[in-house]
């Protein structure tokens, strides 16, 4: 389980961006991290993947903090940023390559789990091509396959679909069930509403920093005594009030 315990941080020890933060995520969930541009979403993925270091509170991953075990933590996440990070000298297949070194995939697993993702993202006619030939989908591409190539026990994915076309789109979605199905706890950061009412399990409506309101959406209606109102519904009356 990610578990993720009254955690304030921010980029400077006076001013803090998220508070209190407490949440979960275990294994075969989608949680859906959503809220308002400058809410705190890439803010609290950062504190997750280590980049950032919380001013108080706890991060843990299967019961131990990136500090306590740094090897174990890092081996169980997978990360799609919400910017493209490449290098400009390796070609797509060379950035699948250095991932399952990283990550310590055997040989076999990676040929075929690296050429089935090609196809399904059609970039197979791409991958002796440097990332910075690529269109802006493309090197996004280049993200979410080397993430999905690791089947780390959980993922991190900061939204993901900006400037993806509709065929792109489609195949994480059928990833992201995929790899919930053989238990993967999955952490989704996104703006498209409609997008996470219907793959996600739960939900986390981040308001300046702040958790507002958290659970399914069914736990979230409740909340706001509106038994048949949509994710989008709720989201609006949480950041309107
Ligand atoms: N590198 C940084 N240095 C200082 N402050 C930052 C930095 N990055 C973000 N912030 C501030 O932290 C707050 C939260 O930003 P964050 O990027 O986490 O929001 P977000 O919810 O991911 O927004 P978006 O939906 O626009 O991606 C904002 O007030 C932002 O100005």
């Amino acid at each position: 389980m990610l578990q993720v315990e009254k955690v304030t941080g921010g980029y400077s020890l006076s001013h803090a961006v998220i508070h209190q933060l407490t949440f979960s995520v275990t294994n075969a969930e989608i949680v859906g991290l959503i809220g308002l541009n400058g809410a705190g979403k890439s803010t609290t993925i950062k504190h997750i993947l280590g980049l950032m270091s919380p001013h108080t509170g706890t991060i843990k991953l299967d019961g131990n903090s990136l500090k306590e075990d740094t090897k174990s933590y890092r081996s169980k996440i997978a990360y799609i940023p919400e910017v493209p990070q490449f290098y400009e000298e390796l070609t797509l297949w060379e950035h699948l390559e250095l991932t399952a070194l990283a990550y310590q995939i055997p040989t076999e697993t990676f040929l075929s789990r690296a050429n089935d993702l090609l196809e399904l993202f059609r970039m197979q006619r791409a991958k002796k091509w440097f990332p910075n030939t690529f269109s802006k989908g493309m090197q996004q591409k280049i993200m979410i396959l080397c993430a999905f190539l690791v089947e780390a026990k959980y993922m991190v994915i900061d939204e993901p679909f900006v400037g993806l076309d509709p065929l792109a789109i489609q195949a994480i979605l059928q990833l992201l069930l995929e790899m919930k199905q053989k238990g993967m706890g999955i952490l989704l950061s996104t703006h498209i509403l409609s997008m996470a009412e219907k793959y996600c399990d739960r939900f986390l409506i981040l308001d300046q920093g702040r958790i507002k309101l958290a659970g399914t959406l069914q736990d979230i209606q409740l909340q706001l005594n509106q038994p048949s109102i949509s994710l989008e519904e709720c989201f609006y009356k949480v950041v309107n009030d």
